[in-house]
């Protein structure tokens, strides 16, 4: 049944949509299955998410139609087709009235990723307008917090060294703790890797006394604020809530050198939520492990790396990993850089949409996946600052001369490209600099040829 005469209208302007307020805008990139016609697939489409079904149903009334989601554009020859959803389609909570991630996803990429019709489907860039835009929580706390506990500059308080413990499982609580120990006596914060938790060879009890130890006693020995991103994600919010207390009340006079590591994409939105109500003076560290499934270039399905950063803002996460953008070992390219204009900035430009704040905090990017002292320079040159969150496991822990050395040595990096002194020169004053290049000779190989010679290190 072709439901286009009901389900889109293609003499909408995205402009006056806009001017309007009251839509929120979406951009997929669709293709029908074979023999299916593109407008009538996108209007079934468009019917799938809001008020329809396949057929005309008799309960029907003149106000549903009033909030039906239209087809405003759509570019077969591009596979794009952009829809235009109702802001009073998306639930809101009976308790204040504010918006939930859930319903958007539920609507605007729920059932319509499993329709007959539709070969594949994925949303690329999304538009909130302001009506909608106030009722979620944004972010608490950002890097700025994070730079207070630092005492740094509050506006430009440059890169925040850190780490993964590593390896990724498999430590004892004392180890875990030594290592801890280990890289603050260089560096400043330090993350649990994402599924790191309460392991019964690591517990987490035993394990964050230890590690509250360890940044009292490294905050003694360096004279400096350490920072700790603790994995709190559970399934039961309430499960979450008691790691959280327990941890808060084990650091103590620390807590606020505390940080919440929530896995968001595989615990949902209620987990990034239950963290941001219930902790909102803790920085919330959102971790997108398995984001892959949908994110990836190659994943016709679900949504963009783009797409799900921007959402996490929404919600409320301070800080959320946005890829290296080329420069590490996970997917992404330069062009990524655009992801965190839009978690940084007041107002931005995606793919498809232009997006104005209006003064919602910003969410700042954590930069992680392979990265080393020798990659910072390079990724710093593509962003333009480097005012994130950087953690580098194997960049630090890899390091020849031990985890204080790798600490140094992103330290160094950062400092030799905010002095705008090539890395090269730098590490020629600075021994653990100079020893991330020997650790990551194919690197320096690579990105600093000539290396070997300025340095006077002899080839392996
Ligand atoms: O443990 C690591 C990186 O370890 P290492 O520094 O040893 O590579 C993080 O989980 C990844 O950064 C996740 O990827 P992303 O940040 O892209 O979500
Ligand atoms: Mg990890």
């Amino acid at each position: 049944m072709d439901q286009s005469s009901r389900y889109a209208d293609l003499s909408l302007r995205e402009e006056d949509l806009i001017a309007g307020g009251r839509h929120v805008l979406c951009a997929y990139i669709m293709k029908p299955k074979a023999g299916y016609e593109y407008l009538s697939t996108a209007a079934h489409f468009a019917a799938e998410s809001s008020t329809g079904t396949n057929v005309e149903v008799c309960t029907t009334d003149d106000f549903t139609k009033g909030v039906d989601a239209l087809v405003y554009e759509i570019d077969p020859a591009r596979e794009l087709m952009k829809i235009a959803y109702p802001v009073e389609l998306f639930d809101r909570n009976i308790k204040d009235g504010r918006a939930m991630l859930a319903s958007f996803l539920t609507l605007t990429i729920g059932n319509n990723q499993g329709m007959g019709d539709v070969e594949y489907a994925k949303m690329h860039d999304f538009y909130v307008p302001p009506a909608y835009l106030r009722l979620f929580d944004g972010p608490s706390m950002n890097i700025q917090d994070m730079w207070r506990v630092l005492g740094r500059d509050m506006t430009n308080g440059g890169m925040v060294v850190g780490t993964i413990i590593k390896p990724k499982l498999g430590l004892r609580p004392q180890p875990f703790a030594d290592a801890c120990h280990q890289f603050w006596l260089g560096g400043d914060f330090i993350k649990n890797d994402e599924p790191q938790g309460n392991q019964v060879f690591a517990p987490l009890k035993e394990t964050m006394r230890l590690v509250a130890d360890a940044m009292r006693r490294a905050q003694d020995e360096t004279g400096e604020a350490k920072l700790f991103s603790a994995n709190i994600t559970a399934d039961d919010p309430f499960e979450i809530i008691a790691r959280g207390e327990y941890i808060l009340e084990t650091f103590a006079e620390n807590a606020d050198h505390v940080a919440f590591l929530v896995d968001g994409y595989v615990a949902g939105p209620t987990a990034i939520t239950t963290a941001r109500r219930y902790f909102p003076n803790q920085f919330l560290h959102y971790h997108r492990a398995g984001h892959g499934a949908v994110t990836s270039p190659s994943a016709k399905r679900g949504y963009t790396a783009f797409v799900h950063c921007k959402m996490s803002r929404l919600q409320g996460a301070s800080g959320i990993h946005t890829g290296t953008m080329g420069f590490g070992k996970m997917e992404g390219d330069a062009a990524d850089k655009a992801i965190a204009y839009m978690l940084e900035r007041d107002a931005a430009d995606g793919p498809y949409f232009h997006q104005e704040w209006l003064g919602m905090k910003a969410t700042t990017p954590i930069i992680s996946g392979g990265m080393n002292a020798l990659r910072l320079p390079g990724f710093f040159d593509n962003l333009g600052h480097s005012n994130v969150i950087q953690t580098s496991g194997g960049g630090a822990f890899g390091h020849k001369d031990g985890g204080t050395a790798g600490a140094k040595s992103l330290r160094q990096a950062q400092d030799a490209w905010q002095a705008g002194v090539n890395l090269v020169d730098y590490a020629m004053e600075h021994p653990e600099l100079k020893g991330a290049f020997e650790s990551f000779h194919w690197d320096a190989d690579k990105l600093f040829p000539g290396w070997r010679e300025k340095l006077g290190v002899a080839a392996a």
